[in-house]
């Protein structure tokens, strides 16, 4: 069959979908190929920095879709809506899974090839990564000191000030708990959300019956098992990070001007969901 022919079964096939709306319409268009493909600058002429560009780009791609599922999920949760969350958490993970499968890219470069293009990336770092922050505010990880690094950006700013100061998806969770009949401080319900969230044995209570009486609660343990799986998976993106940091530039101080895997290492403590781990140990 032509092209031609091809083209017009289409188009009388999509007619009562709404092509006539923008029939000139084509994927590059659509896509904004022309910013996107158009945004990879490489300030060496090292033939690995555009490796490190779009692994950093596709990542940041991953980020905005994972902070617009788990906002959604959150929104889903404050009314009692759990199906729809489910779905979308299980999506954040399945984005989890491509972010840390990024690491394995990443570690074809070397030391030598990631050395002659580091001098070119300034005082630029991962540590100013506003998405990688949104996230871990909006997943409960509050630490308004991160906010100093993006003064200069008022769009970023403004975003991360609005997610510090409003409850984390934990925290929808710990309401919902709540609105549910357990037992959780009014302190943990209705706080000041910039404050990070301290773990409390009451909240630990409440989750612990969840999961000895799986059957009243199966909703609720569905959800503190698709969290787990979420921190888990957070986690095992930080760990590559630190493993891949180390094997590429050792124990260098970081462009971001921290101790580099020291600094790193340290966030691997940072838990979101702090009940929901050790309540295990008494299981
Ligand atoms: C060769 C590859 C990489 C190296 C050597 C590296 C190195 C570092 C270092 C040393 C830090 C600590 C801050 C500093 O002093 O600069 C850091 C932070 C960070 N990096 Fe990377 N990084 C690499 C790849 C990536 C990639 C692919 C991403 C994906 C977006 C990423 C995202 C981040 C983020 C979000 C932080 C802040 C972490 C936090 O504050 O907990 N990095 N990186
Ligand atoms: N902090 C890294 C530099 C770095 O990795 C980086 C630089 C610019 C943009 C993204 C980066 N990735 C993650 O931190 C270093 O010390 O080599």
């Amino acid at each position: 069959m032509s092209t031609e022919t091809n083209r017009r079964r289409y188009a009388v096939d999509l007619e009562g979908e709404g092509v006539h709306e923008r029939p000139d319409l084509s994927y590059g268009a659509y896509l904004g190929l022309d910013t996107l493909l158009a945004s990879q600058h490489p300030r060496s002429d090292e033939h690995d920095e555009l490796l490190f560009i779009v692994i950093h780009q596709a990542s940041e791609l991953w980020m905005k879709l994972s902070l617009h599922e788990l906002r959604a999920a959150r929104e889903q949760v404050r009314k009692d809506e759990l199906g729809p969350a489910f779905k979308m958490i299980a999506r954040v993970a399945r984005i989890q899974a491509q972010l840390i499968q990024s690491w394995d890219v990443l570690s074809t470069l070397t030391p030598a090839d990631y050395t002659r293009f580091r001098p070119y990336l300034g005082q630029s770092s991962g540590f100013q990564s506003w998405q990688y922050r949104l996230l871990e505010y909006v997943l409960g990880n509050k630490n308004a000191g991160m906010m100093a690094v993006h003064r200069g950006d008022p769009t970023a700013h403004a975003a991360l000030e609005q997610a510090l100061a409003e409850p984390s998806l934990y925290d929808e969770a710990l309401r919902l708990l709540a609105r549910r009949g357990f037992d959780i401080p009014a302190d943990r319900l209705d706080r000041d959300w910039r404050e990070p969230y301290r773990a409390s044995p009451e909240v630990e209570a409440a989750w612990l019956a969840v999961y000895r009486d799986t059957a009243a609660h199966w909703d609720l343990y569905e959800l503190a098992e698709k969290l787990v799986d979420l921190e888990q998976r957070f986690q095992t993106w930080r760990f590559s990070h630190m493993k891949t940091v180390e094997r590429v530039i050792g124990f260098k101080q970081g462009t971001g001007g921290t101790g580099g895997v020291s600094y790193l290492s340290k966030a691997l403590d940072l838990t979101f969901f702090p009940e929901l781990f050790s309540l295990r140990t008494s299981l």
